[in-house]
This record gives structure tokens, C-alpha cells and sequence, in this order.
């Protein structure tokens, strides 16, 4: 028996407030005592008639109001209201049969005393840290928002953005607690007020931020050692959990019956104390002990490496090192991974040995592709190098047979492939994180009704992008037709997001190879992708073996294609400006582009994570090839409105710069992609971008002040904005209004 078991002997009472116990032996009776210290005097006296005299094992239980001189300076020093009032009376807890006498001479002198327990600790003094207030100015522009249910910091975002507030800033707190920052005490009260009652829904409360408020919370795991098999079901453990708080879920192997070595499970507590405690379960009046112990390694918290990961997302390859690192360590749920993994290996190479029948690989691909589900990899094609390589070359020079094809050679020794793992569905997975319902109609209702759109609308541009050799500067007049906005670039830069691009003159093997080229790679064991994995963000690693020089030539050939089209659509967009054809192109200094393979594996429960959250893209505009699996979602008006794919078809998304060139008339496009239940799904974006010196600023045709058309944006190097960017915080404001004037 220890303080633990006490605690719990206890705690179905009420609230314990301190339980001690010496550790000499009571000298006359040779007995173990102990002091339990309730909140309320009540619950002492009812563990006392409860459990007075009750034997336990070999043991009788005597239960009594605890002693103290009217001297000590405890009681009158420290708030200790229970103990203030309690009736004086035999200050001994035995575990003997009872003893007609009580003493209380029993404490050993070198030990120390309850009193000096409760005062703080053995040398009598509170471990008492002054603090400096720092802070205040931010977090009195801030709330405390507490959760209905799990939910990712990002979901929050996505949801306060689609609800128009871009300047929230979500923070986790501990347990169902969020702290939601804004930039200015009006926007602070605006969400408390809460008009739209969309956010509400999310909260069980909402309050501006004051500490003294607001109890520490935190989850964690705990593992229940000894619960007799007999007793081995949900309602057991949720009733064991409940001495520290809320159940949130079991693990797999305990729900599932799958190990009995221990029961895990989930728990949401404000009790800030390691667990470490014994409980007892009783069944057909037989009482077990039971160990509990917090599970202090497992990772319990997400939002940390959700931004990194956000990060990552973009190609810092050593953020990306450091957040698998710190992903994997201590997490049960990775461990389990790791196990999969090994032995999917031992599968993978049976399967390879006795039975090579593409049926069978194709199954073995399909369990690792299950067990690797926890990741997702991104692959990264860039032909950056190429571009600045024949730095000056700009649009119209890239017609010219010469220099398309030193750019192909250069583009197809330098193409690069970073593998980066992107843990933001690998944590939200592990993470049992739930979407409102209320949240998850909407989309759904969005999809459903954008079905029907999608059949009525045709893409925005139709024969009028396709060069008519690619290779082949002159674009006909009538190309810039389907860019005459009619005054309304912004409707077209929703169009274009959603309802895509066709006969854009990149053809259709292209698109196929580069469909097939990433299938292959994404098919690949781990052990080949990982390969291609370089922590150096400015090396160029030569493609490896699974990657021929004949596949090098088929996505530089991809990546040339859909330059010649960026080109058009850019001089087709500079005309709908009113500006020279070459106008948005002569801004960039030498292009850059960038192709990724976003690769997203199925999950299960597809409404518990997101693909990648809701975003703008920096650049200056992107050109998207989805495969046929939905996923793609733009925000417009205020709705998430799902992308469904259409067969060689290309999504353009505006990018940031070309709302800034534009002066706001083209508005960059806010899209996320959600992942599928029983389908893998790949994405290839080409980000066309300025280089990292090319001042962007509005084209002066654009500004004009008696006009009442200011200049939005001051001017700024691509590289400026490109760090602001990544380095803003995922959860902060729009990075475009960082650089407004
Ligand atoms: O996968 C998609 O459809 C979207 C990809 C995307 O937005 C991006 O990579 O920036
Ligand atoms: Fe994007």
C-alpha cells in the first residue's frame, strides 16, 4: 500500500486534496497511517462511514478525523479550509484490526510531518516562484475558447478565415482549451459577441482570456495494469479514467481485446500531478488493484508540429528532417507504425520470393500503401536551375528552338526530386481529431451541389490556349479572348480555379507520362523513395535508379509544356489588364518554376484530417493537374466548393503576386485539399514564380489615385515575401496584407 492506493481508496468520495504518509510504522501497534485531506468536510465523513472498519484483503481499515494542535501554525497560515474545520479527534489511520487506543506521538522526528507536507514540503517552504507579468498587451486582445470536441488548430483557422476573421490566431492550450488571439480588441469582441453564431457552434465556451479563470487542462495516456480479465470492457475503463477526468477513447489493442498485458486509453484531466496511483476494481465482491500510470513520452499534443510541418510543406528539407525526428520518439502510435513497417518488409520480400505474380506485388504495394498511410510524401521536380541557367531568357525568347532545348538538357541533369515527409495527416491521424458535425454538412452539401455545377459550367478557357506547336511563339489574337474579363478578373480567377482550363495545348501523353511517372514513384518501397531524400534544400540530386534518364526527359518535356502555357495565359491575363501582352512576364526577372507531386493516401476517416489546410499560394500563378480522385476544394463566398477533377484539364490557381501586379483586380485564390476514403490521390502543381530579386509592385497602369485605385501593395522582393510567408506563423494574418500600404 502506498499514497497512491490511499488516494484512490479515497477519491470515489470526493475530491482529495493531499494524501501523506510516513513512512515509520505507527511504534505502539506496528501499523501504517496515513492522512487524507478532503476539499469539503462532507466527503470526509462520508469515506469515514463508508469505509471505517471495512476489511480489506488481510487488512481492517480504520477511518478517523485526523488531529491537530490548536498551535499549529498550518492551519492558520495557509488556506486550508477542510482542515480548518474538521472535528479534532484520533489522529491514526491503522491498517491493523482495529486498536481500542489511538495515538498521534507517532511521527518520527526526522521524518517530516503532514503539517509540513502541507505547507509545502519537507523543508517547509513553498516551492514559490515570482513571476514577471509579461504579455498583457496581446493576450487581453485574446479568448479562451473551449472546445465541443477535438479539433485541429488548422480546421479551427480554415473555419474562422471561410467566416471572414483572417486575423485570429489559433493557439492550443491543454485539453479541449484554444486561445484565440486577434489583432485589435474590436475583432477580439466582435467573436465574442459571435452575430454570425457560426463559431459557437464549434465552443462549449467562449470567455476573454483571464488566467484565474481558467484551469490548467492537459490529455494524456494512461496504462491500467492489473484489470481482472472478467472486468475487461469499456465501461471498466472509463470508470477507472474518471477519477482524473474524461475517457476521450481506448486504444485499439485494449477496445479491440487485442493484448491484455495492459488497458490504454485516452484521458482529458486537470489533475496536473503525474498518474502514478493504484485503484481498485471490485467484481462479485472480490477487490483487484490495479496500477495506473501516465504514459509521459506519448505525444499528446499536435499543434507544434503542425506548423512545422506547414513549413515543410514547401520544401525546407532540414524542417523536415527535424519534424520526423520529432515525430517519432515516444509516440505509441508511430511505434505501432514502425512495427507495420518491418513487417510489411518481411511480407514484401515473401511475396517477392515465392509468388512474383503482379497480382501479388500489386497486393503487397497495396498493404504498404496501407501501412505507409500514415505519411504523406511530397516529390519535388523543380527546374528552377534550368530556368535561372538561361537567366534573361524571358517570355518571348522561349520559343526559340535553341534555347528550349539547352533548357530541356539543363533542365534534365538538374531536375530534382525531394522527398519530403509531410506529417500534418500522419499527427491529425493519430491525433483523434473530429470535425463538428455541423462543420462537415457544409461540406458535404458543397460538394453535392457543385456536382451538378460542375456538369453545367464548361471550362473557362476552350481552344483558345493551345499553341499550335509548343514551341511556337505566336499565339493568335483570338487566344486572349477567353481572358477578356469583362472588368471582372476576380470572377475569373475563381472560375479558372474551378472550372479549369482545357485545350491548353499541352498534350495529352504529357499528361499522361507525368500521372504514370508519379504513380510509379509514390509505388516505390520506402526504402527506394527515401533514397531520393537530401536534408540539403539547395542540392539538386540526381535522379536515382527507378528514375531513367528517358522519365528525366519526359517531366522536363511536361515542365517546358506547361510553361508555354503559363506564358499565354500570362499574356492573355496582362491584355485583360489593359496592359502589354508581355507586360506581367517582363516583371519577373528570370521565372522561376517549381513542380511538386503531392501525394495523398487514403485514410479512413477522411473528415478527420485535411490533405493540406487552406492556403494561397505565394507565387505568381500555378497550374494544377489533378488525377480523377476529388479532393481540391476553393473557397467562394464564404463556401468551401469542391474541384471535381475533369479529364485533361488544368486548374490555374492566382497566386499572391498576381494580385499585387494586378493591384487587387485578379484576387489570389484560397483552396485546400481534403483527402479520400479509399483512394490515394495525386496532385502535380507547376508554381510559376518571380525570381527571388524581382521587385513586385502594381503595374502604374493599374494605380491610379484620383481614380480612387491607390496602390494596395508597397513593392517588395519576391524573396521578401517568399520568407514572410513561411515564416509568419501559419496562424496568423493574410501574408498579403503584411505588405499592403
Ligand atoms: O492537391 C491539390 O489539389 C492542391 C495542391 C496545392 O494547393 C499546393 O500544392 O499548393
Ligand atoms: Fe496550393
Amino acid at each position: 500500500m502506498d499514497v497512491g492506493w490511499l488516494r484512490q481508496l479515497f477519491t470515489p468520495f470526493g475530491r482529495v486534496e493531499d494524501v501523506y504518509m510516513p513512512s515509520k510504522r505507527s511504534s505502539s501497534f506496528n501499523t501504517k497511517f496515513g492522512f487524507v485531506r478532503f476539499k469539503r468536510r462532507e466527503e470526509a465523513i462520508n469515506a469515514i462511514e463508508d469505509l471505517d472498519g471495512v476489511a480489506i484483503r488481510n487488512f481492517t481499515i480504520v477511518v478517523q478525523f485526523a488531529k491537530y494542535s490548536k498551535d499549529n501554525p498550518v492551519t492558520s497560515q495557509m488556506n486550508l479550509d477542510g482542515v480548518k474545520k474538521v472535528n479534532p479527534g484520533p489522529s491514526i489511520h491503522s491498517w491493523q484490526p482495529k486498536p481500542t487506543e489511538l495515538q498521534s506521538k507517532q511521527r518520527a522526528s526526522n521524518s517530516s510531518s503532514y503539517a509540513d507536507i502541507l505547507k509545502g514540503g519537507s523543508s517547509g517552504r513553498l516551492k514559490l516562484v515570482e513571476a514577471k507579468e509579461v504579455g498583457l498587451g496581446w493576450l487581453q486582445k485574446s479568448a479562451v475558447g473551449k472546445l465541443i470536441n477535438f479539433c485541429h488548430v488548422n480546421t479551427l483557422q480554415d473555419l474562422f478565415i471561410s467566416n471572414g476573421t483572417w486575423d485570429a490566431q489559433i493557439r492550443h492550450m491543454g485539453g479541449l482549451n484554444v486561445l484565440i488571439s486577434f489583432d485589435s480588441i474590436e475583432s477580439l469582441n466582435d467573436f465574442l459577441k459571435d452575430e454570425t453564431k457560426v463559431l459557437s457552434k464549434w465552443f462549449s465556451s467562449v470567455q476573454a482570456w483571464d488566467n484565474q479563470k481558467i484551469p490548467p487542462s492537459r490529455c494524456v495516456w494512461i496504462s491500467c495494469y492489473g484489470v481482472p480479465l472478467n472486468a475487461w470492457c469499456s465501461s471498466t475503463f472509463i470508470e477507472i479514467g474518471k477519477f482524473w477526468g474524461d475517457v476521450i477513447k481506448l486504444d485499439e489493442l485494449t477496445e479491440k481485446s487485442i493484448a491484455f498485458d495492459k488497458g490504454r486509453m485516452f484521458i482529458i484531466t486537470d489533475y496536473l500531478d503525474c498518474i502514478n496511483e493504484v485503484v481498485h476494481v471490485k467484481i462479485n465482491g472480490v477487490i483487484f488493484p490495479v496500477k495506473v500510470i501516465e504514459d509521459p513520452m506519448a505525444e499528446t499534443s499536435w499543434e507544434k508540429r503542425v506548423f512545422t510541418s506547414i513549413k515543410i510543406k514547401k520544401g525546407n528539407d532540414k524542417e523536415v528532417k527535424e519534424a520526423v525526428v520529432e515525430t517519432d520518439p515516444g509516440d505509441d502510435e508511430s511505434l505501432d507504425f514502425d512495427v507495420d513497417k518491418a513487417e510489411l518488409e518481411n511480407e514484401m520480400e515473401f511475396v517477392e520470393e515465392v509468388a512474383e505474380t503482379n497480382v501479388e506485388v500489386e497486393k503487397a504495394i497495396g498493404t504498404e500503401e496501407r501501412a505507409l498511410q500514415l505519411i504523406n510524401v511530397n516529390m519535388q521536380g523543380s527546374i528552377d536551375k534550368a530556368a535561372n541557367s538561361s537567366s534573361g531568357v524571358e517570355a518571348s525568347g522561349w520559343g526559340s528552338g535553341k534555347i528550349m532545348d539547352s533548357m530541356r538538357e539543363t533542365a534534365a541533369n538538374n531536375t530534382t526530386l525531394n522527398i519530403n515527409f509531410d506529417p500534418p495527416t500522419f499527427v491529425r491521424l493519430n491525433m483523434c481529431i473530429q470535425i463538428p458535425r455541423a462543420s462537415l454538412s457544409i461540406l458535404a452539401d458543397n460538394q453535392d451541389s457543385w456536382v451538378e455545377d460542375s456538369v453545367k459550367e464548361n471550362p473557362v478557357i476552350d481552344e483558345n490556349l493551345r499553341g499550335e506547336n509548343d514551341e511556337d511563339e505566336i499565339i493568335p489574337e483570338h487566344h486572349t479572348e477567353a481572358y477578356r474579363i469583362e472588368n471582372e478578373p476576380h470572377s475569373t480567377s475563381i472560375k479558372a480555379a474551378i472550372n479549369g482550363v482545357k485545350n491548353h495545348g499541352v498534350p495529352e501523353t504529357m499528361i499522361e507520362n507525368v500521372h504514370r511517372i508519379a504513380r510509379e514513384f509514390f509505388r516505390l518501397p520506402e526504402s527506394e523513395r527515401l533514397k531520393n531524400y537530401s536534408d540539403d534544400p539547395s542540392k539538386t540530386t540526381r535522379l536515382s535508379t527507378s528514375f531513367n534518364v528517358k522519365t528525366d526527359k519526359e517531366v522536363a518535356e511536361y515542365c517546358t509544356s506547361v510553361r508555354g502555357l503559363t506564358l499565354r495565359l500570362l499574356g492573355a491575363i496582362s491584355e485583360s489588364l489593359g496592359l502589354d501582352r508581355d507586360y506581367v512576364s517582363g516583371q519577373l526577372g528570370s521565372h522561376g518554376q517549381h513542380m511538386a507531386m503531392n501525394y495523398y493516401p487514403p485514410c479512413p476517416e477522411p473528415e478527420l484530417t485535411y490533405g493540406l489546410p487552406g492556403h494561397t499560394d505565394p507565387n505568381l500563378i500555378t497550374i494544377l493537374l489533378q488525377d480523377d480522385v476529388p479532393g481540391l476544394q476553393v473557397l467562394h463566398k464564404g463556401k468551401w466548393v469542391a474541384v471535381n477533377p475533369i479529364p485533361n484539364t488544368f486548374i490555374i490557381n492566382i497566386g499572391d503576386q498576381m494580385q499585387v501586379i494586378s493591384n487587387d483586380r485578379y484576387k489570389s485564390v484560397l483552396h485546400r485539399a481534403v483527402v479520400n476514403s479509399d483512394r490515394e490521390r495525386i496532385s502535380i502543381p507547376t508554381f510559376y514564380c518571380p525570381s527571388p530579386d524581382a521587385v513586385i509592385g502594381s503595374a502604374p497602369e493599374l494605380v491610379d489615385d484620383e481614380d480612387r485605385r491607390p496602390a494596395v501593395y508597397k513593392k517588395f522582393t519576391y524573396q521578401e515575401y517568399y520568407d514572410k510567408f513561411w515564416n509568419r506563423g501559419f496562424a496568423t494574418e493574410c501574408c498579403l496584407d503584411m505588405f499592403k500600404v
